[in-house]
């Protein structure tokens, strides 16, 4: 991937933000913090840099970042008299992995949908290195360095491997009408974004698929294909809807590993997992929704101190002080607890319900911790 830091150089129109007030910064993010980083100070950060990003950061919904890449305020979203999405400020750090948890229904995707134009708010404005995006539809957002993928992955199955990766590269030259008066233009564009998907396939270990009609991938290489789609048009920011969903567990940690690897070249990455292990693993800083709004912002270490987040999960009627252990797993009768829940949500899709309101009722908690019986009359009440 090219690192020419074009993306990230301040200017007249894009000046550098100063250091957000009360935001306490030590010396090891005194190098990046109040000033935009390019890709290049990103790339030699090290972990503990990374890290030091967020030392002085508050754990509260809507908190200041040393050097937000994306700015959100007030962006709200209803379908019908669901508000799916009321986020009345978020900032996203540059440079780091940020993951997005909340329960089925939290408004998750709703969310990615609205800051990559996929979706129109009701309300608010929200900016990528200080612009605007509001009135911008995906292919423009990409252009300005935002690309997102999908929960199901949107292959098109009747087209080889190489030609959907080639399908990322929107508003390129090639698009353009004047370039189509002009051939040897566009020649020499095809031939570069040919190259670039060739590299992306690659670098996924999907080259050897190229030919291949995109239907014959397996769900956890579909995914791969839709990372490389994304990075064809070298974004500076990428939004992954649930990468490890359907994905097997050999695959997973590959895909974890690329995850990585892309935030280490100083991509900034926000991605929605359901997966704690996951969001343990990888984020450098959670962001959790429930009912469409931001409930909490915490280290991934903290997660579990945080009772915002334990009430998303578990309901906001339990009456008990929960326990976790150092792994962050839920012990005793919180994992009794926890087990209730997940027998509740069973329960709803054997009955053909969706999840998409969280489990707000549980029955009183016994030994029988394999107990099915959550009335579904009072779920989701
Ligand atoms: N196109 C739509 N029409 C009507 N309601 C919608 C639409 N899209 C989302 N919703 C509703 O908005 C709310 C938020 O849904 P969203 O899919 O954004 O949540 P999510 O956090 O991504 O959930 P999941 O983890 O299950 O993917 C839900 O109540 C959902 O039913």
């Amino acid at each position: 991937m090219p690192d020419d830091g074009r993306h990230s150089i301040p200017d007249d129109d894009h000046p550098a933000p100063s250091a957000p007030a009360g935001t306490a910064l030590d010396e090891t993010e005194a190098s990046i913090a109040g000033t935009r980083a390019t890709r290049r100070d990103l790339k030699v950060l090290t972990a503990p840099e990374r890290s030091g990003l967020f030392a002085g950061v508050d754990a509260v919904p809507g908190s200041a970042k040393p050097d937000p890449i994306i700015v959100v305020d007030d962006v709200s979203r209803s379908f019908g008299g669901i508000k799916a999405v009321q986020v009345d400020h978020l900032e996203i750090q540059r440079g780091a992995i940020t993951g997005l948890i909340g329960p089925n229904g939290a408004g998750k995707t709703t969310f990615f949908n609205l800051i990559t134009g996929f979706d129109r708010p009701d309300t608010g404005t929200w900016s990528l290195n200080g612009e605007s995006l509001g009135r911008m539809v995906p292919h423009q957002v990409a252009r300005r360095g935002m690309v997102r993928t999908f929960q199901l992955t949107k292959a098109l199955s009747k087209m080889t491997v190489l030609d959907n990766v080639k399908l990322g590269a929107t508003g390129q030259r090639g698009e353009h009408f004047l370039s189509a008066l002009m051939p040897w233009t566009w020649r020499r564009q095809e031939a570069e974004i040919t190259e670039r998907a060739h590299e992306l396939l690659r670098r996924f270990r999907l080259d050897a698929k190229a030919d291949d009609f995109a239907g014959s991938l397996s769900g956890g290489q579909r995914k791969l294909l839709e990372m490389a789609r994304a990075l064809m048009t070298d974004p500076e920011i990428v939004m992954l809807d649930e990468p490890m969903a359907g994905v097997n567990p050999a695959l997973t940690q590959s895909l974890l590993e690329h995850i990585k690897a892309l935030r280490d070249e100083g991509v900034t990455v926000v991605f929605v997992e359901h997966d704690m292990d996951v969001i343990r693993d990888i984020s450098d800083w959670v962001v959790v929704m429930a009912q469409g709004q931001i409930i909490a912002e915490s280290l991934p270490e903290n997660l579990g101190d945080n009772e915002a987040v334990v009430d998303a999960y578990l309901g906001g009627h339990h009456d008990m002080a929960l326990e976790f252990d150092d792994q962050g797993r839920p012990v005793g009768d919180t994992a009794v607890l926890a087990e209730k829940v997940e027998a509740a949500i069973e329960q709803t899709l054997e009955e053909g319900g969706d999840l998409s309101e969280p489990v707000t009722e549980l029955p009183e908690v016994t030994d029988d911790a394999a107990s099915h019986s959550v009335d579904p009359e009072k779920k989701g009440e």
